[in-house]
């Protein structure tokens, strides 16, 4: 088995609102962590929560681990660690008591590693959780998650609100997380220098559907943003234009086969997640 999870033409739409998840379908496989990046309102919280259960599908299939999951699998749900934007602990508790109520939820409730992640995060044991700090608690959270033996992560926007350094911190223990290749982590983020850094694999969401999933690898070898009149755009192989915007004296195009374009074209290099995201979104 490739892939920890497989969404396969999910759906949802939302009572009173004009959204929609239309159809989309992608995959993370085992051992990486997957970039999930699209602008305010896209769809990344909406997809995470069908995958957990915490909203309805309409349509479409997701396995976890294999398995076709049912938003009844609790035992499942074990094996998932999860950030939203919010934390659901009661404020009146301290990590001593939190630690005492999640071995009671937990099946698999580790709390020597929980202890661990507590003390390398430098939380205070004794402090009521409700005097948290955004960041304190987002660390909390992820301590959390990461002390049930969890073997997928959906962590959403988890590096929000959190210093430079701690988030170097945190994309440090992501990696640890996953290199034994027996579990994975989808993480969404507005930070994409966070995702650039330890994303294996790409998945760009726009308005509900899934405009591109690659491998960090393929974009890095193939794929080319590059700058031309609009004669050289023509020329372009149409397979290989991904998005591309109309400016006023040029295109700008990202292409998927950097080394099959017309000659001369000017390069831009390097391209960051942000340029991508920007065509992709605001491009055609
Ligand atoms: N409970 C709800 N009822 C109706 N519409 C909703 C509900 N939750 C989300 N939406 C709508 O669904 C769309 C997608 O929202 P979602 O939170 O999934 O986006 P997102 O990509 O996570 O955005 P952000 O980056 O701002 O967190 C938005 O238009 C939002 O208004």
């Amino acid at each position: 088995m490739e892939h920890i999870l497989e969404v396969q033409n999910l759906k949802k739409l939302y009572p009173n609102s004009n959204f929609a998840l239309k159809d989309i379908s992608f995959s993370v496989p085992y051992g990486s962590i997957v970039g999930f990046i699209g602008e305010n309102g896209a769809g990344k919280s909406t997809t995470m929560g069908t995958i957990l259960g915490t909203r309805r599908k309409d349509d479409g299939d997701i396995k976890v681990f294999g398995e076709m999951i049912h938003a009844q699998q609790v035992a499942v749900k074990e094996d998932i660690g999860v950030i939203f934007d919010l934390m659901n602990f009661s404020g009146k508790l301290t990590i001593n008591k939190l630690s005492k109520v999640l071995a009671n939820i937990y099946r698999q409730w580790d709390e020597k590693t929980f202890f661990t992640y507590v003390n390398h995060f430098s939380l205070p044991k004794d402090q009521e959780i409700e005097g948290f700090s955004r960041g304190m608690s987002m660390k909390l959270s992820l301590a959390v998650a990461l002390s049930h033996d969890a073997k997928l992560l959906l962590l959403d926007e988890a590096t929000s609100g959190l210093d430079p350094i701690a988030r170097e911190e945190i994309l440090d223990v992501f990696k640890h997380f996953v290199k034994d290749k027996k579990r994975s982590i989808l993480l969404s983020s507005h930070i994409t220098s966070d995702i650039e850094k330890v994303a294996d694999k790409l998945i760009f969401i726009k308005n509900g559907m899934i405009e591109l999933e690659v491998d960090k690898d393929e974009l890095l070898h193939n794929y080319a943003i590059v700058q031309c009149n609009q004669k050289t755009f023509q020329e372009i192989d149409v397979n290989s234009k991904v998005a591309y915007k109309m400016q006023d004296d040029h295109v700008e195009v990202l292409v998927s086969d950097k080394k099959n374009l017309p000659k001369p074209l000017t390069l831009k290099k390097p391209f960051s997640i942000d340029d991508i995201t920007k065509l992709l979104v605001k491009g055609e």
